[in-house]
């Protein structure tokens, strides 16, 4: 199989979808990649590094993408990038299509079968998500802390306080993996921490990992209100797999947060928990501020740290492709439940339930879709 790396376009996004190390896995079972010209720069990856790894460096991302059975991509295609769909083509990346409309439309009128990174799971479990999971948790408390800075606009307030003034108020909702994290760099800055989580079960795992550290509370209208109102730094960390992100925090809350407080909704990319963090921003600009609140959107947060994340992505991911290249993807997700879960287009049919539900399209088995091809090994 021929697989393809192109260079990612959204903006400030340095990660990449394979690295030297990935692409002699493929190498070795037999495969080829294509990997655009200059795609690992933002990485540390050199051409000349790809090259020694067996890869055939390619100039103009268009040959890229004509030549590939299967494009391998960190973020969703943009909209430039359309024009390159074609039936047949298997397209594995981040698609988060729940809050992506027009890349829903395109990919299901091209025909593409596309497997969502975010929606691969095993055992209600989604290792392809997980490890960006980390690394934007992380960064959430990183980065409100210093937006909590009055030079960057905020209130002028140090999380972790000084002996004779109190600590900072983190809260966070969700207490998943990015809320895990979040909550892990939180305590190391010496926050005052909540986290908000809707499962018992999954309060009684954090009182478990963190004692005393933190406080637990359930998720409902009332004590979210509550803490909202008393959050330095709001982190935003829920999800339901595929679905858009439940609107949590209401504008009526976001208006009782004090003046220059900083709200880090990083489930953003499925539309965000919270009702004033209404659009997506980027690197280059990445707060906006709605009643003294600043707002933090950004979407590809793990792309302003792209040497740790793209090694962490590909750990996870290639194992999973070398099943597509392997077995082909009929077979591969016949034999792999888990993969199957991943595909959310296929033959011109929305074939995730939560992403047909949301965008408002019927909902078609991966089976159905792609009909007896399925038990076809291709
Ligand atoms: N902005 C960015 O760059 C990045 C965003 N993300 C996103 O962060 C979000 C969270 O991801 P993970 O932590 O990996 O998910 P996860 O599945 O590990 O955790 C989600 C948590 O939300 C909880 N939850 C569900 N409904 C809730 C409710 N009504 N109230 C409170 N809690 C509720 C679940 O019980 C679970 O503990 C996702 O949207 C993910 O795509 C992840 C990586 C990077
Ligand atoms: C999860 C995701 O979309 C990202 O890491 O950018």
């Amino acid at each position: 199989m021929f697989i393809g790396v192109p260079k990612e376009i959204k903006n400030n996004e340095n990660r990449v979808a394979l690295t030297p190390a990935g692409v002699l896995s493929f190498k070795n079972a037999g495969h080829s990649v294509l990997v655009e010209k200059g795609a690992g720069i933002g990485s540390g990856f050199a051409d000349e590094d790809y090259a020694k790894a067996g890869a055939e460096i390619i100039d103009g991302v268009e040959n890229v993408w004509a030549k590939a059975d299967m494009i391998m991509k960190v973020k969703e295609p943009l909209e430039s990038e359309y024009q390159y769909f074609r039936s047949g083509l298997i397209l594995f990346t981040y698609l988060h299509l729940a809050a992506e409309p027009e890349l829903a439309k395109a990919l299901k009128e091209k025909g593409v079968i596309a497997i969502a990174y975010e929606t691969v799971s095993v055992n209600r479990t989604l290792p392809l998500l997980t490890p960006m999971s980390e690394v934007a948790g992380r960064m959430a408390a990183q980065i409100g802390a210093q937006f909590l800075q009055k030079n960057n606009g905020g209130q002028g307030i140090l999380l972790a306080g000084v002996p004779g003034v109190n600590r900072g108020k983190v809260t966070i909702i969700g207490g998943g993996i990015v809320g895990t994290n979040a909550a892990k760099m939180a305590i190391g800055l010496g926050a005052d921490v909540t986290i908000i989580d809707l499962s018992a079960d999954r309060l009684r795992q954090l009182d478990d990992i963190f004692g005393n550290q933190v406080k637990t509370l359930m998720s409902n209208p009332y004590n979210i209100a509550e803490a909202v109102k008393e959050a330095d730094l709001l982190i935003g960390a829920v999800l339901i797999p595929g679905a858009k992100a439940p609107k949590l925090v209401t504008e009526e809350m976001v208006k009782t947060m004090k003046a220059g407080s900083v709200i880090v909704d990083v489930a953003i990319d499925q539309g965000g928990v919270v009702e004033t963090s209404d659009h997506v921003t980027t690197h280059d600009n990445p707060t906006f501020e709605k009643h003294g609140v600043i707002h933090y959107s950004v979407a590809n947060m793990p792309g302003a740290v792209p040497r740790t994340s793209t090694i962490a992505l590909t750990n996870v991911t290639v194992p999973y492709a070398l099943q597509i290249a392997n077995k082909g993807v009929f077979k591969a997700i016949t034999e792999n439940p888990s993969l199957k879960l991943g595909v959310n287009v296929a033959a011109g049919e929305i074939t995730y339930e939560a992403v047909a539900k949301d965008l408002g399209y019927n909902y078609v088995s991966v089976e159905e879709a792609l009909g007896k091809e399925l038990s076809e090994v291709k």
